[in-house]
């Protein structure tokens, strides 16, 4: 069965994975790319994903493509399963079922240095505050291009300069991560993934711990970035608003199902929060571009019977609020 039409009940919404409404529509966006419009291959594909773990189904049936130059957003609210699915996309854990091919290959099959130098994954709150000094802690990137002997050359110091200088921490290269701020080490640990000079990027919650200004200088850190390497980036983001004005495509999971993928445009609405977090909200188009930005409703609807805090997880969940099997 159709899993973003099954969890979407009356309405089928974006693309469904691998289908030529999905590539239609990957090219869309702020840059871009038009690349997705048939004829190129993706560099990620999933196919009837599911996870189980202690007996529990944390994600069910999730098929999609990411495409070479794409800004692939992952929304969905807490515990749908969006830091399960970068897990596997990254191939530091093996799916229960279905398969994650990057570049037409399993991805657990690639020799761990090799997909080191390919993909660089920044974890949820990725560095902890311990003594290393920010510019060794960016120079942990290079890690995967060095032999055995390590040592860092010529390009290995410039892609050092080249992240500390994007991600404005000049002023605190030799300060040890445990004398900064949770949002400090946040842009330290971006930069050290940029320092690893990846094709492919996975971020879970990038912009976790930053404050507005932050948050949009790091996603233009991330644009920019993206458009010197011509980069494929998929991003677990909470902030819908951030996510439609940044990604060319967004995922949407609920309860371990992927209900929805496509354009911002396409996916994200009044009808789409309400069922998927449960929440009342206005959807505006941004004025300069167009893009979807949720304008959150007054206080005072949401803390009562019903509301997302008080609703069930995972697609066992979704299966009994449909009352049926799973
Ligand atoms: N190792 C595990 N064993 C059992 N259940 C797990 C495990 N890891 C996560 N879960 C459960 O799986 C579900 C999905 O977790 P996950 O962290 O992927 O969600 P998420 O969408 O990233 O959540 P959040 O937005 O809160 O970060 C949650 O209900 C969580 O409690």
């Amino acid at each position: 069965m159709n899993a973003i039409e099954t969890a979407a009940g009356t309405r089928k919404r974006g693309g469904r994975a691998g289908t030529d409404g999905e590539r239609a529509g990957a090219g869309g966006g702020r840059t871009g790319t038009g690349e997705a419009s048939g004829a190129v291959s993706p560099c990620f594909s999933v196919r009837s994903l599911g996870y189980v773990s202690g007996g529990k189904t944390i994600l069910r049936d999730i098929s999609f493509d990411v495409y070479p130059g794409e800004r692939l957003g992952v929304i969905g609210p807490n515990g749908s399963g969006k830091s399960t699915l970068l897990r596997l996309l990254s191939g530091h854990e093996p799916p229960s079922n279905g398969t994650v091919e990057l570049l037409g290959r399993p991805i657990r099959e690639y020799p761990r240095k090799r997909l080191a130098r390919m993909l660089a994954v920044l974890q949820q709150e990725a560095l902890p505050p311990v003594a290393y000094r920010v510019r060794e802690t960016v120079g942990m990137g290079r890690f995967p291009h060095q032999n055995w002997l390590g040592g860092s050359d010529a390009a290995g110091e410039f892609a050092i300069d080249h992240a500390i200088r994007r991600l404005h921490l000049e002023h605190l290269q030799d300060r040890p991560l445990e004398k900064l701020s949770g949002g400090e080490r946040q842009r330290v640990a971006l930069a050290k993934a940029m320092a690893q000079e990846p094709q492919f990027v996975l971020l879970d919650e990038p912009t976790t711990y930053l404050d507005y200004g932050h948050q949009l200088a790091l996603m233009d850190s991330l644009l920019e970035w993206q458009a010197e390497r011509r980069l494929t980036i998929a991003a677990v983001l909470h902030d819908l608003n951030l996510a439609a004005l940044y990604c060319d495509r967004l995922l949407v999971l609920h309860r371990g199902e992927a209900v929805a993928c496509g354009r911002p445009e396409e996916v994200l609405d009044g009808e789409l929060l309400r069922r998927v977090y449960g929440m009342e909200a206005d959807v505006f188009p941004h004025p300069h571009t167009g893009r979807p930005q949720v304008l959150l409703p007054r206080p005072g609807l949401h803390g009562r019977p019903g509301s997302p805090l008080a609703s069930s997880s995972g697609p066992e969940g979704a299966a009994n609020e449909r009352g049926g099997e799973p």
